[in-house]
């Protein structure tokens, strides 16, 4: 292996450690603490495993962690009584409602239903548009730490080229975003773009956000290139033993580019301590010390 790693863990726990000082900062002044409401409908396992994470993560940077369980035959209109409880809840700055929810629910209504102002996860429309129009707004937490592993290892963006691949509302197309507004020549890429290792092979800086295993392999990669990978997929290892990778070839990837992120230990951890800082900045707006 050639390419520097990029240790998301270590970057989220520095950051995590700021974002506590700063939340004692705002409770000195504002007289509480930021508050985040975490719903989680249905007993997905890996769901259960990522708001236990955030639990743990609101807890220790002082943040009041609300959780909401719900069973996984609640109505829409139940959620949505919910949500509409905790927009009128002062103690409450942000909310995250744990994606996906199960199928009687339509998640672009409840998504819709969240006060842009406590919307920490940024998913809400007019999030997404403030961001594409680069009005100050909530970013998601995924690219926006993204953003962060890229800056740790290549400060100026002005004029590379970079390749999102995955055009998803909460990873690609905000992602695209960012690294635009960095000045980047920015391509988004899919499964429908034609000659796709060709186009990822055009890439200083390259994020994989598919959801395929392993997908991109070395040939794919720039000599140089700074590569993120979003993925999480769970596949099969030793026989009776499932083990986690991400949607970049790791051993080939890293053969070739100048830096990379594991995962784990990559992109995940710094998707949590953005939401930890998102959950402060929507304190601050709401306390009016932004
Ligand atoms: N409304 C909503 N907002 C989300 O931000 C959201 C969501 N729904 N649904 C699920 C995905 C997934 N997600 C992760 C966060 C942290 C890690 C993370 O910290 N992963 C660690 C450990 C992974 C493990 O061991 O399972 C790592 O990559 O090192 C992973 C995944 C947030 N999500």
């Amino acid at each position: 292996m050639s390419a520097a790693l990029i240790d998301g863990k270590a970057v989220a726990a520095s950051l995590r450690e700021r974002i506590a000082d700063d939340v004692a900062d705002f409770a000195a002044s504002a007289g509480r603490v930021p508050g985040l409401a975490v719903v989680l409908v249905g007993d997905d396992a890996a769901s259960a495993v990522y708001v236990r994470n955030k639990a743990a993560a609101c807890a220790a940077a002082g943040i009041a962690g609300h959780e909401h369980r719900l069973p996984a035959d609640t109505s829409e209109e139940a959620l949505l009584a919910v949500v509409l409880g905790l927009n009128a809840d002062p103690s409450v700055d942000g909310i995250l409602v744990q994606l996906p929810l199960p199928p009687q629910i339509d998640a672009s209504r409840i998504l819709a239903a969240i006060s842009a102002d406590k919307d920490v996860d940024g998913f809400h429309a007019t999030n997404a548009g403030r961001l594409a129009t680069g009005l100050p707004g909530f970013v998601p937490c995924t690219p926006l730490g993204c953003l962060h592993l890229i800056r740790s290892v290549g400060p100026d963006l002005r004029g590379a080229e970079a390749v999102v691949i995955g055009r998803s509302n909460i990873v690609g197309k905000p992602m695209a975003a960012l690294l635009l507004g960095a000045d980047c020549t920015v391509t988004i890429a899919h499964s429908r773009t034609r000659d796709l290792p060709e186009v990822a092979r055009r890439a200083d800086i390259l994020v994989a956000a598919v959801g395929r295993p392993e997908m991109v392999r070395g040939d794919w990669v720039k000599p140089g290139a700074i590569v993120i990978d979003v993925g999480i997929n769970r596949i099969a290892s030793t026989p009776g033993r499932t083990k986690l990778v991400g949607d970049v070839h790791f051993a080939e990837a890293s053969a070739v580019a100048r830096a990379i992120t594991p995962v784990p230990g990559g992109v995940g951890p710094m998707t949590i301590a953005m939401l930890l800082a998102n959950t402060l900045e929507a304190a601050r707006r709401h306390a009016g010390l932004a």
